[in-house]
This record gives structure tokens, C-alpha cells and sequence, in this order.
């Protein structure tokens, strides 16, 4: 194929279709693989006519050819479509008819749109995360002197060149050849085009009707809550693969932050419900969540998805019903016990998180005055530098994940699992037994603690039905309180020893109908199964059927620039960490040129000090929610800082600005009250996961502090808080939708996480 001819009506509907921003759309994967030459077809993609020949592919729109515009790719100059990997192609091909668009209407260019001057030419950078930069070059006058004569200068675009090498764009010369020769074909195609129009339309009406449809609604504001019916035209190939596909077998949903994961689960769930309500067959289901809060939202969901209204049914006297439960109520439930709100210890909120630092810091004092001696000479040398001289503050969130992560998440509260299992690469150095004595005496002193002031945490709660579940007791009752299908939201804040937790729950012992959707990223700190890919080691049963799996990589929640910046604090923690996935890669923005229109760019702002920095997080907040035409409630100033968030909390009552603080993750119930009091959102960096917001606001994401550098210099807790800023950066900025602002304090200097951002220019730097 020597070349691509797209007019400008094709232009302005390939930006402006959701389905053509991403190749989990059949149309945007379909588009990709004509374009590259992998399939050959004439069809209609809604408006436009696609003629593809040996020779090359027009995209043409009905009009008369003499009074459109036209950008022309050279395929022989240029690579564009065959030398980059699909996801990126179409990326970089949508930022090219957006440049052309602008250019043709005279809109205003980005940084990575540039004309050169002096020149006819014009570069583009459409991927602008990597080391060297690829580039588009474009020649803004082809064939000038005879097209003058026909009157049609200034019509044409012609891409004659693409790839990473710099280039000398005020000497280099556009080969014609190619571009002369769809200049002579304009006039026959369009009269083809046409007569396919027509054909097409006649044979198709009903297809051609849905589809256009379809478009319009795509381009309205995003659906907030459709009903079941309502989504399915909306999905994405991938997502549809997922919701339809067989339940009685292990599937996995992984992608990044913002692809729809939660979305698409819950679908298949009513999916499956109604089925079973169909064919009149039993389908107890159950919707697993991380935690209260999460549960909450997804009920509320649920409220607008689920015509049938599957959970408010009870499966004492329905064939079909759904149970939402979160790990702790479904095990206190087999438990036959409840644990009352005082006793328990949602890890997931603040008080929480503060009680159980404290026990540990109390653990961890007396493990030294009373345990210390006899341990030391057979601890290892980095252990012991490590116990002695970190930071309390830095010791404790060591030992937290090491005891939430692999004392009781992964053994169980067992000294000799414990022994066994793997340390984390990055988290407290343990290298031998005696290190690991030492380890288990904090967690034993801990859990004294915790039993003395009679409270539970999630893991106790596990631990304790591990065993009841591997009776003969839960074996008879299993095929009348077991479950048909079971789906887990949001597998990555699972320990493995809640994962093996699930499979006891399925009704048939033989069966493992379990659908779970991922996110490694979003997990904080090394979580030990990292490296875990097979589902039976995840959920510790064979699936004898063998796991499916969807990938879905089309990002609606954020804008092309948010996703960009989001990538490369991901990209920055799997340079530094070999277990750390960056799961944006290959991922895409579905936003279209409309949705961009109120995109902001990632700014990084610099204040003098801390108090103009608190106060700067405020006006920022005020300014952007105006801008992207958002309500109070849609914009969220968080931290990933405890010192930052407790002085944005002072100055805001101090100040009387309406706030609302999130108190624990995903914390709905707080965001609903703050949509009625038209409250902005505050809360630490820890309690935003699940949720989005059209602003973000993270303050104090600066040297010395993102991540927290204590006094000492120790470089286990240093990976570690490294690990972890990389995970809550990446959770904090992939919250917003259109705006994004980071802000520090100039003479601590921006984060190093930020240093790949800003060499490839994702982010403005601002000094306030
Ligand atoms: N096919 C789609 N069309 C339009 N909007 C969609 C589609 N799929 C998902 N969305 C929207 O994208 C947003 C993100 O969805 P969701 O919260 O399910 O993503 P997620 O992958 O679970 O995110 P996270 O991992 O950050 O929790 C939601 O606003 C959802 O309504």
C-alpha cells in the first residue's frame, strides 16, 4: 500500500467517535489493521466510506472532492502504520488528525504540535513518553506550484516521513510521487464513493441507523449510571468479550486504572443473573468488595443496572439472587457470628490506620527493650542496622505491610509457613530465621495488644474461617450456602491468603466460576504476587477448565495528558523496581476531541513555602473547577503526605471552606454528602482509590516528602516508601478526569518521581 487519503469530514468524525480512540473498539482495531495494510475491505464506518486497493486507502466523506481539505499519508516515506505496535499507531494517528483539524480551522497548537518556521513543515510528537521522541513530519504545501494553478494550495497535508531520528526539516525535500498520484484518483473515487454510499445504505438500513445512533450518544457526557441494556452498545469489543462470556469457568479482567474493571464486572454479574432468570435455572451470585465503602458504591450501582434488582432478593426463597459482600461480612456470616463495628478494624480507614500504627510503634518498643538481646547475635547485619537505626515512623509502616502482606496475609499467623515463605524484595530486610523470629515477635506482640483491647482485624477474621471452611461441617452445608458465581473486585488489595479464601465459597466443590479484575499498580508496596500469574496459585485451587483472561487497555476515565502523566509515575517505578508493572503501556485515552475540550494541562506548581502551598491547593481547586465547568464536589485536594493533609485540614476550617474529608478508602458515602453540600473532597492519598473526580489537586509532591524521607538513610525502608509513592501517586492522579495539579515546595525541588514526566514535558512547571 503506497498511501492514505482521509478528508477532512472523515477527520472531524474519526476524532469525535469514542470507538475510534481505542483498539478495544471493533472499529478502532478494524480501522488500525486497514490502515495498515493487515486487511483489505471496502466498508461504511458510520459516515465514512473506506475504498482500499493495491494501491492505497481513502477515507472520504460525501461532498463535492474540489472543496474539501485532505491529509495524505506516503506509507513508502513513512512508517506510521506499520512501525509502531497497534495501540501506539492509532494513538499516533489520532494526535495527527488532530493536528489537522487545529491546523485547518486555526486552532491553537500544543507543545508536541509544531510548525517550523522559515519552513512548509511541520513536525508532530504523538508518544511523548520515551527517551527519544517519535515524530511525525508534515509537508503543509505539496505539490505547491500546481496546485496554485488549480486553485487548491493550502488543501492538502502530506505525511512523508515518520520515526525516532531527528531531521533537518528546513532542507529535506517531500518525495511527490505517491501524493501526485491520489491527486489524480480524487475525482474517480469520490464518484465511487458515492455510488458505495448508496449501496450500502440500501443494504444495510437498520446497521447504518443503530450506528449512527450510537455516535450521538457517544459524544454526549459521559454516562454517570445506565441501566443494564443501556451500556452494552457503549462497551468496547473487549469489555462485551468479558460480560458475555462463559461464568462457569475462572476469568480474569486486568487493566489499568479507569478502563471500566469495576463497570464491566458488575455487568457480568446481572448478565449472569438474568440468564438464569431466563432459562428458570438456580444463580446465587456473590459481588465481592475490598471493603464497607466500596460495597456501598457498588450497591448503588447495582441500584441502576440491575433492572431485576437482584439484590434486593434473598436466596432463602429466590432461584436467582445476588449477595454484595466484603471479605470480613461474608467470613463473620460463615462465621455465625457478627463482630460488632467497635470491635473490628476496617484497615481501610483512617482510625484504623492510626490505631494499628500505634500497637505496632507500643510492639515494636517492647520487642526491643524485652526480645532485642537475644535475638541480636544471630540477626543478619541488615536486619539489625534496620531495626535499630530507622526512623520509628519508617519502622512501623515496615513492619504494617510485613505483617498485613506476608505474617498474616500470606502464613497465616503460622511461625513455620512464615519461615517458608519468600521475603519481599522490597520491604523489611529479612534473610534469616532469626530475623523472622524477630519479625513474628512484633506481630506476636501486636496481636496481644489487639486482643486485649478485644478487636478484630480483616485477617483474624480470615484466618479464623480458613479453618471452619475446611470442615466436614462447610463441606455438607457448601451446596446449599454456596454460590453459583462469585466475582472479586479489585483482586490487587487482596493478600494471598484472602485470595484462597474464595474458592470455598463456590457451591460445586469441582467448579470454580470466579471472575476477578486486577490492577497490580494499584496495590501499595511490594505485595509478594507480583509475580503470581497462574490463577490456581492466586486462588489456591486447580481450575481443571484452564482461566480466561481480557485485557482491556481503553482508558475513559482520563484525558490523553492525565493518562500520559499517569504512565510515566508507573514508568518511573518499573525502572526502579523489578517486580513493579507498568500497566499503562500499552493503554490508550478514549477521550474524543470534544471530551478534550475541557482538559487542563498537568501542571506542577511551585510555592515558596508550605502555608502558600495549602493556601495555593484552595485557589488551584476554585480555579480548575471553573475551567473544566465542574461542581464543587468533583474536585478532590489530597496528599499523599499525613503532615500536608492535616494542615489543609486547619486552613480549611480555620478559613471556613466547605470540605468534606474522606475517611476511609473509596469512602462514597462521604463524596454523596458532599454532592449535596456542593463540598469540595479532601482526603489522604490512601482513601481515593475506587473513586473519580473531574479535578485533582495533590499537594506537597516534593523532594524529601513523596517519597517520606526520614532521617535515616536505610535502603530497605527507602525502596519501600519508594515503592509505595510510586503505587499512590498512580492511584491519586489516575482519580481525574480533566485537570491535574501537582504542587511542591521550590526549595525542597520537585519529587524524583516526577523527574520522567518532566524530561518528556508532561508537565508544566509553574511558579506561583
Ligand atoms: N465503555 C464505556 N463507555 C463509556 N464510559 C465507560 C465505559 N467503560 C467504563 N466507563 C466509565 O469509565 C469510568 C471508570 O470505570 P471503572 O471505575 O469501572 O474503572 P476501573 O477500571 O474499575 O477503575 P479503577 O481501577 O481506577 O477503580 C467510569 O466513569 C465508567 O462509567
Amino acid at each position: 500500500m503506497k498511501y492514505i487519503c482521509i478528508d477532512d469530514g472523515a477527520v472531524a468524525e474519526l476524532i469525535s467517535g469514542k470507538e475510534y480512540q481505542s483498539i478495544d473498539f471493533e472499529e478502532g482495531d478494524r480501522l488500525v489493521n486497514a490502515l495498515s495494510g493487515k486487511v483489505r475491505f471496502v466498508a461504511k464506518l458510520r459516515n465514512v466510506v473506506l475504498i482500499q486497493d493495491e494501491e492505497g486507502v481513502f477515507l472520504t466523506t460525501s461532498g463535492p472532492w474540489k472543496r474539501k481539505r485532505y491529509l495524505v499519508i506516503d506509507c513508502d516515506q513513512s512508517s506510521l502504520f506499520t512501525g509502531l505496535r497497534s495501540g501506539e499507531t492509532l494513538q499516533s494517528f489520532q494526535k495527527l488528525l488532530r493536528f489537522c483539524a487545529k491546523f485547518w480551522s486555526g486552532g491553537v497548537l500544543n507543545r508536541a504540535e509544531k510548525i517550523i518556521s522559515g519552513t512548509s513543515k511541520a513536525v508532530i510528537f504523538p508518544l511523548p513518553y520515551s527517551t527519544k521522541p517519535y515524530r511525525i513530519a508534515i509537508e503543509r504545501e505539496p505539490w505547491k506550484v500546481r496546485l496554485q494553478k488549480r486553485d487548491m494550495n493550502g488543501h492538502f497535508l502530506l505525511v512523508y516521513k515518520t520515526g525516532w531520528d531527528g531531521a533537518d526539516s528546513a532542507t529535506e525535500e517531500a518525495n511527490e510521487t505517491n501524493f501526485r498520484l491520489v491527486f489524480e484518483r480524487l475525482p474517480n473515487i469520490y464518484a465511487s464513493a458515492a455510488k458505495i454510499d448508496k449501496d450500502l445504505s440500501s443494504v444495510r438500513p437498520n446497521e447504518q441507523v443503530a450506528s449512527t445512533d450510537l455516535g450521538s450518544e457517544v459524544s454526549t457526557p459521559r454516562p454517570a449510571h445506565l441501566p443494564f441494556k443501556e451500556w452494552i452498545p457503549h462497551l468496547t469489543a473487549k469489555q462485551r468479550d468479558f460480560v458475555f462470556s462463559d461464568s462457569s469457568t475462572p476469568h480474569r479482567l486486568q487493566g489499568p486504572a479507569g478502563t471500566g474493571k469495576t463497570l464491566s464486572l458488575i455487568l457480568r454479574t446481572v448478565r449472569t443473573l438474568l440468564d438464569a432468570e431466563r432459562k428458570k435455572t438456580t444463580c446465587h451470585a456473590l459481588l465481592i468488595t475490598h471493603s464497607e465503602a466500596t460495597r456501598a458504591a457498588i450497591q448503588d450501582t447495582l441500584s441502576v443496572i440491575d433492572p431485576c434488582d437482584f439484590q434486593s432478593r434473598s436466596r432463602k426463597v429466590d432461584a436467582v439472587a445476588l449477595s454484595v459482600e466484603t471479605l470480613a461480612s461474608l467470613c463473620a456470616d460463615v462465621l455465625r457470628q457478627s463482630i460488632s463495628e467497635s470491635e473490628f478494624i476496617d484497615r481501610d480507614a483512617q482510625d484504623s490506620k492510626l490505631l494499628q500504627q500505634m500497637y505496632i510503634d507500643q510492639a515494636i518498643e517492647v520487642v526491643k527493650s524485652e526480645d532485642l538481646p537475644s535475638f541480636k547475635p544471630h540477626l543478619s547485619r541488615g536486619f539489625k542496622t534496620a531495626f535499630e537505626s530507622t526512623e520509628a515512623e519508617e519502622l512501623s509502616s515496615l513492619f504494617q505491610h510485613e505483617i498485613s502482606v506476608l505474617i498474616k496475609g500470606r502464613a497465616g499467623d503460622s511461625f513455620d509457613v512464615y519461615k517458608n515463605c519468600p521475603a519481599l524484595e522490597y520491604g523489611l530486610p529479612v534473610s534469616n530465621d532469626a530475623d523472622k523470629g524477630l519479625a513474628f515477635r512484633v506481630y506476636q506482640r501486636y496481636q496481644e495488644q489487639l486482643e486485649s483491647s478485644s478487636q478484630f482485624d480483616t485477617d483474624d477474621v480470615v484466618i479464623s474461617a480458613t479453618g471452619q471452611l475446611d470442615t466436614p461441617i462447610w463441606r455438607r452445608r457448601r451446596s446449599r450456602d454456596g454460590y453459583d458465581f462469585i466475582a472479586v473486585d479489585e483482586t490487587h488489595l487482596f493478600n494471598i491468603n484472602e485470595l484462597h479464601v474464595f474458592h470455598h465459597f463456590t457451591r460445586d466443590t469441582a467448579a470454580l466460576p470466579i471472575s476477578f479484575t486486577v490492577d497490580q499498580a494499584q496495590g501499595v508496596g511490594d505485595r509478594g504476587w507480583n509475580d503470581i500469574s497462574k490463577f490456581s496459585d492466586l486462588f489456591g485451587q486447580d481450575d481443571s477448565k484452564g482461566e480466561n483472561s481480557t485485557i482491556v487497555t481503553a482508558v475513559f476515565r482520563n484525558s490523553p495528558q492525565i493518562r500520559e502523566f499517569c504512565q510515566s509515575v508507573l514508568a518511573s517505578g518499573a525502572m526502579l523496581f523489578t517486580n513493579f508493572e507498568n500497566t499503562l503501556l500499552e493503554s490508550q485515552s478514549v477521550f474524543t476531541a470534544e471530551d478534550e475540550r475541557k482538559s487542563q494541562p498537568v501542571d506542577y506548581i511551585e510555592f515558596p513555602n508550605d502555608n502558600t502551598m495549602i493556601e495555593g491547593a484552595f485557589k488551584r481547586a476554585e480555579e480548575l473547577l471553573s475551567k473544566t465547568e465542574s461542581s464543587r464536589s468533583q474536585v478532590l485536594i489530597t496528599s499523599l503526605c499525613d503532615d500536608v493533609l492535616k494542615d489543609l485540614r486547619e486552613y480549611a476550617s480555620n478559613n471556613n471552606k466547605p470540605v468534606t474529608y474522606l475517611e476511609r478508602r473509596g469512602d462514597f458515602v462521604r463524596v454523596k454528602q458532599a454532592e449535596r453540600s456542593g463540598h469540595l473532597v479532601l482526603g489522604h492519598a490512601d482513601f481515593v482509590g475506587g473513586l473519580e473526580f473531574n479535578v485533582v489537586v495533590i499537594v506537597g509532591v516534593d523532594k524529601g516528602r513523596v517519597p517520606h524521607e526520614g532521617e535515616t538513610a536505610d535502603s530497605n525502608s527507602r525502596s519501600f516508601a519508594s515503592y509505595s509513592a510510586h503505587n499512590r501517586l498512580y492511584v491519586a492522579s489516575s482519580r481525574a478526569r480533566y485537570a491535574l495539579n501537582i504542587l511542591g515546595v521550590k526549595s525542597r525541588g520537585p519529587s524524583d518521581i516526577l523527574q520522567g514526566a518532566k524530561a518528556s514535558k508532561l508537565i508544566d512547571g509553574v511558579v506561583s
